[in-house]
């Protein structure tokens, strides 16, 4: 069993869990609303930046990287510091956040926040609606095509943008399909937490034009940026770099005056 088995088998028993708790049927009722904002995708689309920024405290790679922040703040920050969106990593067990930090960041910024989630179930999205994403994150790395499908229609039917995540070729050719807004190039392998742009730069030439690309993990620098971009990514995901100082949203402000130089 590799990591990525552990998790999901346990997200398998967590979500049986909540399924008892919450039926379906009342969180549906507590949807809060419908934002009407910019999607996530078009603001990649149009900004010199595209940093999409994640909230995350610790993550089985890094073990604690930040516990001392809280998500309001962080929200806040980033917004000040005029990223394109949030990503806020909502996986307990592994990761130390919560649905709470997602109900925390949707009221405390406008920001397209993302459901950073090891998604398996149908439930988890209907959750990430009721607890204010705007974006669901699928990872081929744990899902069958079929499942993909699925997930991204019901994901589009209740007004969600998708991001599907792949690390190789493989998980790429079964991905491709019209119910995907973005397509993330995952640079860390979730199995050996081995760390490469290269994925990234190898994997782009094969995503069709249509879809905005976003190159995820292991950002910690302006340069790699401009490299990717000539490459054909609009977004890029960086959590670490931001989250291991005292003030992530002043490291990010920092971050893009210095890309947009
Ligand atoms: O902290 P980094 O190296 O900047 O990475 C952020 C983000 O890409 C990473 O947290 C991530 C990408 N895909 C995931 C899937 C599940 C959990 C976490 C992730």
């Amino acid at each position: 069993m590799n990591i990525l088995d552990n998790i999901t088998a346990d997200k398998r028993k967590e979500v049986n869990l909540r399924k008892g708790l919450i039926p379906v049927s009342q969180l549906e009722h507590s949807v809060l609303f419908e934002r009407d904002t910019i999607s996530l995708a078009e603001r990649l689309k149009t900004s010199t930046s595209g940093i999409i920024a994640e909230h995350k405290r610790r993550s089985p790679s890094k073990s604690i990287i930040n516990n001392n922040l809280n998500v309001q703040d962080v929200a806040r920050g980033y917004e000040d510091a005029g990223v394109c969106g949030m990503s806020v990593l909502t996986d307990g067990k592994y990761f130390g956040g919560s649905l709470d930090d997602l109900l925390t960041a949707r009221a405390s910024c406008n920001l397209p926040l993302l459901r950073k989630e090891f998604i398996i179930d149908e439930y988890q999205i209907i959750e990430a609606k009721a607890y204010g994403a705007d974006v669901i994150l699928l990872i081929a790395a744990i899902l069958s095509k079929e499942e993909i499908k699925q997930f991204s229609e019901l994901a589009k039917s209740l007004n969600l943008d998708v991001l599907l995540e792949v690390h190789n070729e493989a998980e790429l050719q079964k991905s491709i399909m019209p119910s995907l807004d973005m397509l993330g190039v995952n640079n860390r392998n979730l199995k050996t937490f081995e760390v490469s742009l290269d994925t990234s730069k190898n994997l782009s030439q094969i995503i069709p034009d249509d879809f905005v690309k976003v190159s995820e993990s292991g950002i910690s620098a302006i340069e790699p940026i401009s490299v990717l971009k000539d490459y054909g990514f609009r977004g890029f995901l960086i959590g670490e770099n931001f989250m291991k100082t005292e003030n992530p949203g002043a490291s990010a402000k920092a971050f893009i005056k210095a890309l947009e130089q």
